[in-house]
């Protein structure tokens, strides 16, 4: 037989110091590689690629052995290398919670990627206070779409010192002064969704794209206030789900012209230079005295109030923001709340119309705390009083929570439990879904009660199981945000609109799509109603 591989064999051990010490001095190991050698010399070019196939496959059987540990997951790859790889490009609610249920600590392997899951409050709470251990995992075209100095990439001190520049723009009275240019969307959307409706006719239609419309043109609106055009905010709008797609766990990590990851880039460009715009705009107002009504003005008064102040929490904004970085720091807040604020949107109008006795309590509550006149303008002393309305929007989140998981990375070998380390460069992903379904702590966790969380209540105590925004150092940056918009927003759509839900069997059936979401998109229909007489308008 004559073949390359003989060629390259020969040629490597002509006249090498193996052949000569294999003479001179056989030794057992010597002797051993040479014999290797000389199989391999009588091997064709397809005996030695299936071989370093059978070697690569019994590798990756025995890497995925030696990781998974004692933990729950297949006993072995079902799928050599590949593994769960197709599943995990369609997930299934029931699939997660299968797995969720398989142990505390459980495992997949896909490709070279070593992913542990864990279910419960305890496990999932450690992993998400251990920085020194883990860090959030981020696809690896993010960095190319969000760019690579963006704040969000940064780790440790250096994340904890940034962050705390942003909690400024979102305390409650921060918050307050986005509050009147809000309620103006919210009006013109109550008159968008009734004409669509009425459009159609009072038929039942999808709205899942209407949610995400309304609750991007909110987030636009609170974070660039006037200074973001409606025809800026609509195309936004309408183009932000090609970065969510772009930025897919499953995606591929160049950018190619004309594939999603291309388009998502071009996206968030198009959407960072509008940002980089309003970012001057809102330094220009607040050098001339002007009020901030939007976080972006709120960033720059902090800064311009920074230079006459010595105090620890104005020494962080002494140094000047540039326009590029408050743009890229405002496209990761809309990154962050774009799907998980539509998801709660899309959950909290179907489950309030279908329970009109929920609903007829919302409403009572609104006309109360407004003291019956519809004259009064959203404000925080308003909202903090909604308490119904409150817990109606706790229960939601804690019903459906938008995110179900939170995918971190492991730095270095994480002893997550007294019995598994999980290995350097794995895949850890705390849950946060069974922690809010905890039957001793909410009872008949599967059902809708908004009074379990009247104040003092096992479930509103129970502060360590309240996972829906995280905790730790990456806990979520707009909970706060998140309660008092979506309070006001219930509270207003519940007095001038009457909405209603068509149930189907998809209805309360969970779909995964970066969050989660009604199976059927959700149907509805909106009419006008007034809000003292509860008359309802065609
Ligand atoms: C219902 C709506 C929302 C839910 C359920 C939600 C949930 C979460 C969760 C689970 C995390 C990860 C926390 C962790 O790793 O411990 C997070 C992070 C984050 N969220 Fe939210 N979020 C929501 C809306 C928002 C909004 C409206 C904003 C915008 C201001 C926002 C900004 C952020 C940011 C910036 C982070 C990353 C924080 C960091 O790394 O320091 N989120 N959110």
């Amino acid at each position: 037989m004559s073949s390359v591989a003989e060629n390259i064999i020969q040629h490597a051990t002509h006249n090498s110091t193996l052949h000569q010490l294999a003479k001179d001095q056989p030794s057992v190991g010597v002797t051993t590689a040479f014999s290797i050698l000389d199989t391999l010399k009588s091997m064709s070019y397809l005996k030695i690629f299936a071989t370093l196939i059978c070697i690569l496959l019994v590798w990756d059987q025995v890497a995925y052995q030696i990781k998974k540990g004692s933990i729950a997951g297949p006993k072995f790859k079902f799928w050599p290398i590949i593994g769960p790889f197709l599943e995990s490009l369609d997930p299934k609610f029931e699939e997660y919670k299968a797995k969720w249920a398989s142990g505390p600590l459980s495992c997949v392997s896909i490709f070279h990627k070593f992913v542990v899951i864990a279910s419960t409050r305890d496990l999932a709470r450690k992993i998400l206070q251990s920085s020194k251990f883990v860090k959030p995992c981020v696809v690896d075209v993010a960095v190319k779409i969000l760019r690579p100095c963006n704040w969000v990439f940064l780790d440790g001190k250096a994340h904890t010192d940034y962050r705390k520049s942003l909690n400024g723009l979102f305390t409650k009275q921060a918050l307050a002064q986005y509050l009147p240019s809000l309620e103006q969307i919210m009006d013109k959307y109550m008159d968008k969704f009734v004409r669509l409706s009425k459009e159609n006719n009072y038929e039942p239609q999808v709205f899942f794209h209407e949610m995400r419309e309304i609750l991007c043109a909110l987030s636009l609106n609170s974070f660039c206030g006037n200074y973001i055009t409606e025809d800026q905010v609509r195309k936004i709008a309408d183009d932000y789900y090609l970065v969510t797609a772009a930025l897919e766990l499953v995606n591929f990590p160049i950018i190619i012209p004309y594939t999603k990851t291309w388009y998502g880039k071009k996206t968030a460009d198009m959407a960072m230079k509008i940002f980089e715009n309003c970012a001057q705009m809102a330094k220009d107002h607040i050098a001339a005295g002007g009020k901030p009504v939007c976080v972006m003005d709120a960033w720059c008064k902090l800064m311009h109030d920074a230079k006459n102040s010595n105090d620890d929490d104005s020494r962080i904004y002494h140094r000047e923001f540039t326009n590029k970085e408050i743009s890229e720091a405002v496209f990761t807040f809309l990154f962050a709340s774009q799907d998980a604020s539509s998801s709660l949107a899309c959950w909290l109008f179907q489950i309030v119309a279908d329970r009109p006795d929920v609903l007829a309590k919302i409403r009572e509550e609104q006309l109360a705390v407004r003291n019956n006149d519809m004259s009064t303008e959203l404000n925080l002393d308003l909202i903090e009083k909604m308490k119904y309305t409150n817990m109606v929007i706790k229960e939601t989140l804690r019903y459906r929570p938008p995110v179900l998981m939170v995918p971190y990375v492991v730095k270095k070998n994480f002893p997550v439990s007294p019995n598994y380390t999980a290995p350097k460069g794995a895949m850890l992903i705390p849950t946060l879904y069974p922690a809010l379904h905890d039957p001793e702590v909410y009872e008949n966790p599967d059902e809708f009660i908004p009074e379990r969380w009247v104040e003092g209540s096992k479930a509103s105590e129970a502060k360590k199981n309240w996972l829906v925004f995280g905790c730790g150092p990456h806990v979520c940056l707009g909970q706060t945000y998140v309660m008092i918009t979506f309070a006001a927003l219930l509270g207003k759509f519940a007095l001038y609109t009457d909405f209603h839900h068509t149930v189907t069997p998809l209805s309360e059936k969970i779909k995964v799509f970066a969050t989660i979401f009604p199976k059927d998109d959700l149907l509805l229909t909106f009419k006008k109603r007034d809000p003292i007489t509860g008359e309802v308008f065609e």
